[in-house]
């Protein structure tokens, strides 16, 4: 990104190797004791492809913001996990704080809404079907989408997504992006060309994902508080209830599973191994699209900005970051995370505390820019 429409926070955030997926849920140390802990989840990071089960497991610790920092700060001292903190903020700013900043990058463009539901629209709860939002939240997007086009962008099947959130005016990609749909209600940003898009590039893996589901329910029984979860083009396994002894067993059902079928790959996210189709598709990618689909495609007047909380949605900020004509990506994190987001925020309440007050914004600046009648 080096056009001057480019949004960066004042300190230039320090960049991962290209084509390097985000190691750690919470960034462990960098003071001498705290080394050892981040190398070693960054060993098991790595150790997650077709590695060995203890690599897996330390990666599934390492998926947990609290639990990595836990362990930094047995390794370093509280003190140094704050100076850290503090030093992660500095890179990655609040929204909130340096909001002004970002609406004056919006000047002259439009801004084109992402947002990611589970951790960011909702909080995080241990049972994934319970994951609801709240009126407020709703009634926030719903404002939100009044003003500016406006997607969902989710690990979760379309459906299951579209149920939580409930607003037909709203484009969504479930799926992590491969289950794009147009909105089911007009609006005045969807007359155009984005009505009636139904885009599912993973469509020949469905049987497929049907199949690893099905086996993986089965062979997950005898591990309680495991759920696996169907999320169309994806299937989700989710440990957050699973005691830690279990892990291994887990991920060894997994790791075994995923051997039958070299077609398919595994990503995390929080407190879950995920089962998806090697496509080159992701959540980058399906912003891209949607840019495309809704007429915006290498627009230097269009301010796109993506807000998320887990490693999918580093694909859409990774896109965002080398976007020629600007970007906004707002990463939603307590803990110091490697991310490719300019800013951050806490939780979803500061997430609605910011959309709404770009809603405010949005119509003070209307407010302004309409003709005076005395
Ligand atoms: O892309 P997202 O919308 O953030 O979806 C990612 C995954 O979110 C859900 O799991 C996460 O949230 C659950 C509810 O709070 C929590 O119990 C779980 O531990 C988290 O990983 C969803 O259930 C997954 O299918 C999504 O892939």
């Amino acid at each position: 990104m080096t056009g001057q429409s480019m949004v960066m926070p004042e300190v230039v955030a320090v960049l991962m190797p290209p084509n390097t997926a985000p190691l750690f849920a919470c960034t462990p140390p960098r003071a001498a004791p705290g080394v050892a802990v981040r190398k070693k989840y960054m060993q098991a990071q790595m150790d997650i492809g077709p590695g060995r089960i203890n690599g897996w497991v330390e990666s599934m610790r390492a998926s947990s913001p609290t639990h990595a920092k836990a362990a930094a700060v047995l390794a370093a001292g509280a003190g140094a996990v704050d100076g850290e903190r503090a030093a992660w903020m500095v890179r990655h700013p609040s929204a909130l704080s340096k909001f002004d900043q970002i609406v004056a990058a919006s000047k002259g463009k439009k801004i084109v809404m992402f947002l990611d539901y589970d951790g960011t629209l909702s909080p995080i709860v241990d049972d994934p079907d319970a994951a609801f939002m709240s009126d407020t939240m709703r009634r926030a997007v719903r404002s939100v989408a009044k003003h500016f086009p406006t997607a969902i962008v989710s690990g979760r099947c379309r459906d299951k997504v579209f149920e939580f959130v409930k607003l037909a005016e709203l484009y969504y990609a479930g799926s992590h992006g491969m289950d794009i749909k147009s909105p089911a209600k007009a609006s005045r940003h969807n007359e155009a060309k984005a009505k009636g898009v139904l885009f599912q590039p993973a469509s020949k893996f469905l049987p497929m994902i049907e199949q690893v589901h099905d086996s993986l329910i089965e062979k997950t029984k005898c591990i309680p508080g495991s759920k696996v979860e169907n999320n169309k083009f994806c299937v989700s396994v989710h440990f957050r209830c699973v005691d830690e002894k279990s892990w291994s067993t887990l991920a060894g059902i997994v790791k075994g599973e995923l051997e039958e079928y070299p077609k398919l790959k595994l990503t995390q996210g929080r407190k879950v191994l995920e089962i998806r189709p090697t496509i080159k598709w992701d959540k980058g990618k399906a912003l891209e699209f949607l840019l495309e689909s809704l007429g915006f495609a290498d627009c230097t007047d269009v301010l796109p900005v993506y807000i998320g909380d887990d490693r999918s949605d580093e694909d859409a900020f990774k896109v965002l970051q080398k976007r020629g004509h600007g970007g906004v990506g707002i990463v939603v994190s307590k803990y110091p995370k490697d991310t490719h987001a300019s800013y951050s925020l806490q939780e979803p309440a500061e997430v609605m505390e910011f959309l709404l007050r770009l809603v405010e914004w949005e119509r003070l600046s209307r407010a302004q820019a309409r003709p005076k009648c005395w």
